[in-house]
């Protein structure tokens, strides 16, 4: 009798299991192209795509669509930085000395930033979903992984049973998140990273900012205009050592309000959560305490829970996705573009790498990355540079002369009352070629596009020297800059 009521539910559960399975396989549905992600990188790509009407899928596992760049990354730091300048009037005050901020200083605080980051990213939200819904893309929102080389899961949000889907190709887009190494006491009020910073309760009076990286650097100057006592440490020997030195020792002489205390070689650290803060122990026995400590020492791409080992895909030494020059992993049918694959890390280029990554994906075109694109640092002062260095290039001995701009020369940096600015270009003696543009100061950001065209095209300083420029703008620097590097070259020729 035991042994026939074992037979029956064997035949019961068999029964259930391939029925079960029947189901799944019917409810699987095939894609053309299926992204995961929705940062710049997965959008761009998303409208690419469905612009060459495939049948497209995107995946989201969180709540709020745009990813890093939307939620916790360029929008809000790029928030704030304008709701500082605008309540501070720190740029203003060279028009009426400290007046302007005095009165106004009082009225600034954490709830009242919180309030314009909240208003922005819900423009963002509505502008991206409409953006998706007139496109026609289908949107699931669940965490994604892979089963297989074709097939994802998705645990839906909010409890909803797990989907599986099925793409022929497949493009990652999941970003990166905030490093939070096990050894640091993060508890997300005192203790912070890049997301957590945004959530603090009130403005601290001291903070200490460890990393003088692009994150940690833009911070500093955020908070220091504030009123905000900073101190800033980097274990390298100089500030975005990325930069054009001059250009760089030139932001650490402006430091907003001198309220930067920057120490470079920092070496080994040890942080601790105080009754009062935090503290940073230097391993030369120095020990700084402050209000709220921001750690900002890198970022770590968002391959743990993809499963990707399930679809074969190869990471490098540092987790990262590797990708060839058309963003095709080693299963040639799937791609990863953005922070996912490493540098350069930034909305501006994850957006292209989306677009490019599924023009191929889709046999529409096989282009590559440009071969030269600017960066752009809302430090206060701003900056952005594109091409080489002058140090670069006297490595690779170039001939070359340096044609400068300084703002307080300059009829708008004058005007506007914003006068540590600077333009730097380097120029090759003999061509008279333009191999790189820097600058520090207002529209830094802007105008850097008016040097990226002409690196472009290879242009000569004559091109700007002849060219007419509104009167009075910042790009007129480019002219003032390109004048000064023809008057070297007339110079030198004697
Ligand atoms: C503080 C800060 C300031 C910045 N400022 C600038 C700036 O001024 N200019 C600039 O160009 N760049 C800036 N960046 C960099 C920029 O934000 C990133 O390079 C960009 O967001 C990367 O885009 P992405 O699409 O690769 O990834 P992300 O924007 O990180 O988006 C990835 C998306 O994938 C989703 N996802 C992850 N895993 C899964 C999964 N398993 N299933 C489903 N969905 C998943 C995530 O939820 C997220 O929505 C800044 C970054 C930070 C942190
Ligand atoms: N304006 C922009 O375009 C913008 C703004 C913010 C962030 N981002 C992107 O976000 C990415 C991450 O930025 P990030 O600032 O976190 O990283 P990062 O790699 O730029 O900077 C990390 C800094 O920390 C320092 N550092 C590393 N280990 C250290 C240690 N043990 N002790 C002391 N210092 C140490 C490094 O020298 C470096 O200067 C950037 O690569 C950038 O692409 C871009």
């Amino acid at each position: 009798m035991k042994h026939t009521d074992g037979r029956i539910v064997e035949y019961f559960l068999f029964f259930l299991l391939s029925k079960s399975n029947i189901l799944s396989i019917m409810q699987e549905e095939q894609f053309d192209f299926i992204i995961i992600g929705t940062g710049p990188a997965g959008l761009a790509a998303a409208i690419m795509a469905a612009k060459s009407n495939r049948r497209v899928l995107v995946l989201e596992k969180e709540g709020s669509l745009g990813g890093v760049c939307v939620n916790t990354g360029t929008f809000p730091s790029k928030t704030l930085r304008e709701a500082v300048l605008h309540l501070t009037g720190h740029l203003k005050r060279k028009v009426f000395e400290d007046d302007y901020c005095s009165t106004r200083d009082a009225e600034i605080s954490m709830a009242k930033l919180q309030q314009r980051l909240h208003h922005v990213r819900q423009e963002e939200h509505a502008i991206i979903s409409s953006q998706l819904e007139r496109n026609r893309i289908r949107i699931i929102r669940g965490h994604a992984s892979f089963i297989d080389e074709n097939r994802i899961r998705i645990e839906q949000l909010k409890g909803n049973k797990a989907l599986e889907v099925c793409g022929e190709r497949i493009l990652i887009a999941t970003g990166s998140q905030p490093r939070n190494p096990a050894d640091v006491p993060f508890d997300h009020r005192v203790i912070v990273d890049s997301s957590s910073i945004l959530n603090i309760e009130s403005i601290p009076k001291t903070l200490i900012i460890l990393g003088g990286g692009v994150i940690g650097s833009e911070y500093a100057t955020i908070f220091a205009a504030l009123g905000v006592k900073v101190t800033l440490l980097d274990r390298g020997d100089r500030l975005l050592k990325f930069l054009d030195e001059e250009i760089s020792s030139h932001l650490r002489e402006n430091f907003p309000k001198g309220n930067i205390d920057y120490i470079h070689n920092c070496g080994d650290f040890t942080i601790e959560r105080t009754p009062e803060g935090a503290s940073l122990r230097l391993s030369n026995g120095r020990k700084i305490l402050a209000d709220c400590l921001f750690f900002a020492l890198g970022r770590e791409a968002n391959t743990k829970d993809l499963a990707i080992e399930n679809a074969g895909i190869e990471l490098n030494s540092y987790r990262y996705i590797e990708v060839n020059e058309l963003y095709q992993t080693n299963r040639s049918h799937i791609y990863a573009v953005g922070d996912v694959i490493g540098w350069p890390s930034l909305a501006a280029t994850s957006i292209i790498q989306g677009r490019l990554a599924t023009m191929h994906a889709l046999k529409l075109r096989a282009d590559t990355f440009p071969k030269i694109f600017p960066f752009g640092i809302y430090t206060i002062p701003e900056i952005s540079f594109i091409g080489i260095t002058e140090e670069e290039a006297r490595q690779r001995d170039y001939k070359i002369v340096i044609g400068k701009c300084m703002y307080h020369e300059l009829p708008r940096g004058q005007i506007s009352g914003e006068n540590e600015g600077m333009l730097k270009m380097i120029v090759h003696r003999d061509t008279r070629e333009i191999l790189g543009v820097h600058v520090l100061g207002g529209g830094a950001t802007e105008i850097i596009h008016i040097a990226q065209m002409a690196l472009l095209h290879n242009a000569k300083i004559d091109l700007l020297i002849d060219s007419i420029f509104n009167y009075p703008t910042y790009s007129e620097a480019l002219k003032i800059a390109a004048l000064s590097a023809s008057n070297k070259i007339a110079n030198l020729a004697g």
